[in-house]
């Protein structure tokens, strides 16, 4: 039988100044800054909700009430654009033009929410966007907005959780929030599409929407994510990539091949790899050699049996808990 071995003296004395770093660190640093970056609409304020919720609780009613406007809003823009694409050979021509002189003539209201309403549930028209998928035609969550057109523009209407999440609203309300986990204070900061010089940022999340594979859009992301991973300004931070909108992304696939945007890529409709491939695309920008940690994600999902983004969020935290030693 082995005899047991006797301590390691270094070993004991390495834990020791680990420990001591890790109280002058903690001494020293109490706020971590986590960095939201990203293009326009990739969801990075969709992010920044979850992360509220999961945080503090959900929205108070009084907090669900301020965002009936916006989402009205958001109704009204998923109606705009249904009409917009219905001119490329939709039907319904007369449901179309009574809509439109609703909306030349009212502002919203029940006789637009009502107009809007039967020209999305006319049978004609639920074929027409079933055959395209009405996701691949509108932006992000339109279908969602016209699908609830009624309730959300009812006199009575407060907001849900889920309407907050799907909505899209300018980032005055969602540029910075704070949350507490043992002696840190993170505070999370969203600067959008512009890119910045700040030191000391712990982490910084470069959120890419997947659906964006059918534009320029996914160049201009790759572009955005090469500067920024590059940058001296971020060599000790951690860096996290959401490829974010999965969701959408498995429906896109089905209607707009990726071969038919990336020739090189052979591996057909399987969501998996058309992702992987994505990641490759901004994988290969990492000309400084970080190490990147990758999350597939869909911002808006809250279903507890599948926690996207609160199990990414806890990888997150403990990623900067474990580097500040304090796990
Ligand atoms: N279905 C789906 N929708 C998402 C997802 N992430 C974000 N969205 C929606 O996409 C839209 C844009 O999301 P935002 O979070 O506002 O994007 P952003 O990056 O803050 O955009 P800007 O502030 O314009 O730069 C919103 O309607 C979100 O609800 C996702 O994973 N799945
Ligand atoms: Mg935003």
């Amino acid at each position: 039988m082995a005899a047991a071995q006797a301590p390691d003296p270094d070993h004991a004395r390495s834990r020791e100044i680990d420990r001591q770093l890790a109280q002058a660190f903690a001494a020293a640093q109490t706020e971590c800054t986590i960095l939201l970056a990203g293009t326009q609409g990739a969801g990075k304020s969709t992010i920044m909700k979850q992360m509220k919720i999961i945080h503090h609780g959900s929205f108070t009613d009084e907090q669900l009430a301020e965002y009936q406007q916006d989402i009205l809003g958001n109704g009204i823009d998923a109606a705009r654009e249904m009409l917009r694409a219905l001119e490329h050979g939709g039907p319904a021509e007369d449901g179309r033009q009574k809509l439109t002189e609703v909306f030349a003539a009212e502002t919203p209201s029940d006789v637009t929410a009502n107009a809007i309403h039967k020209l999305w549930t006319d049978s004609d028209v639920v074929d027409w966007f079933l055959r395209h998928a009405p996701e691949t035609i509108l932006t992000d969550n339109a279908s969602y907005f016209l699908d609830h057109i009624l309730r959300i523009a009812a006199p009575e209407y407060v907001p849900t959780q889920d309407d907050v999440l799907r909505a899209r609203f300018n980032n005055a309300k969602t540029a910075e929030t704070t949350f507490t986990m043992t002696r840190f204070t993170f505070k999370v900061v969203d600067i959008g599409g512009q890119p910045t010089e700040s030191r000391n940022i712990t982490m910084l999340i470069f959120c890419a929407p997947l659906v964006d594979y059918k534009k320029d859009r996914l160049r201009e992301s790759r572009a955005y994510f090469e500067s920024l991973i590059n940058s001296p300004y971020f060599r000790r931070t951690t860096l996290v990539l959401f490829l974010n909108k999965f969701d959408l992304f498995r429906v896109h696939l089905n209607k707009a091949p990726m071969d038919e945007h990336f020739p090189d890529y052979t591996a057909g409709p399987d969501s998996v790899k058309a992702v992987k491939y994505i990641l490759w695309q901004f994988m290969r920008l990492n000309h400084a050699r970080m190490a990147i940690n990758p999350h597939i994600t869909n911002a808006i999902e809250t279903d507890i049996r599948n926690p996207s983004i609160r199990s990414v969020l806890n990888v997150i935290k403990e990623t900067i808990l474990r580097g500040a030693c304090l796990l």
